[in-house]
C-alpha cells in the first residue's frame, strides 16, 4: 500500500515514536512524507520514504495530487490543534481529498493505532480492488471483465 506520513512541528516526536514502534509493518509498504517530518523519520528508523516538500512550501498539495490520481492508500496526519499554519488552506484542501476519494485518514495518533493495526491484518486488501477497477478503467475494459 501507499501511504503519506504528515506531522505538524508539535507532533513530529509522537509520529516518530509512532514509526518505530510499527516499523515492522511500515517497511512493507511504500511511504510517502512531506519533507521535514520524513527526514526526520529517516533519521530515527531503516525506512525508506519518498519525501515531498515541506508543508508551508506545497508539500500537502503533492499529498493531495496523489490522492486526485487515486495512487494514496492511507494518510497518517498528525496535525497540531493548537497552533495555527501558515498553509491552512492546504491541510484543509488535503483533509477534503480524503473525503472525495474515501481515502482512510488519520489526524491523531489513537486513529492511527488502530489503522495500522488493521493495515498489519491485511485489512487494506480493498484498496486493491479499487486499483484494479481504476486500471481496468484507464485500459478501457469493463467491470465485468
Ligand atoms: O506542515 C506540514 C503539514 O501541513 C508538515 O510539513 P513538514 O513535514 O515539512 O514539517
Amino acid at each position: 500500500m501507499k501511504i503519506a506520513l504528515i506531522a505538524h512541528d508539535r507532533k513530529k516526536s509522537e509520529m516518530v515514536n509512532f514509526m518505530i514502534a510499527y516499523e515492522s509493518i511500515f517497511k512493507e509498504h511504500e511511504l510517502y512524507s512531506t519533507g521535514t517530518t520524513g527526514a526526520k523519520i529517516m533519521e530515527q528508523t531503516d525506512l525508506k520514504i519518498h519525501r515531498f516538500q515541506s508543508g508551508p512550501l506545497g508539500g500537502d498539495q503533492q499529498v493531495g495530487a496523489l490522492i486526485a490520481e487515486n495512487e494514496l492508500d492511507l494518510l497518517l496526519f498528525f496535525r497540531d490543534p493548537l497552533m495555527a499554519q501558515p498553509h491552512e488552506p492546504d491541510i484543509i484542501a488535503l483533509l477534503r481529498l480524503c473525503d472525495v476519494y474515501g481515502i482512510p485518514v488519520a489526524t491523531n495518533v489513537a486513529t492511527a493505532e488502530i489503522l495500522v493495526r488493521a493495515l498489519g491484518r491485511g485489512e487494506f486488501a480493498w484498496r486493491d480492488v479499487v486499483h484494479r477497477y481504476k486500471d481496468g478503467l484507464e485500459n478501457g475494459s469493463s467491470l465485468s471483465e
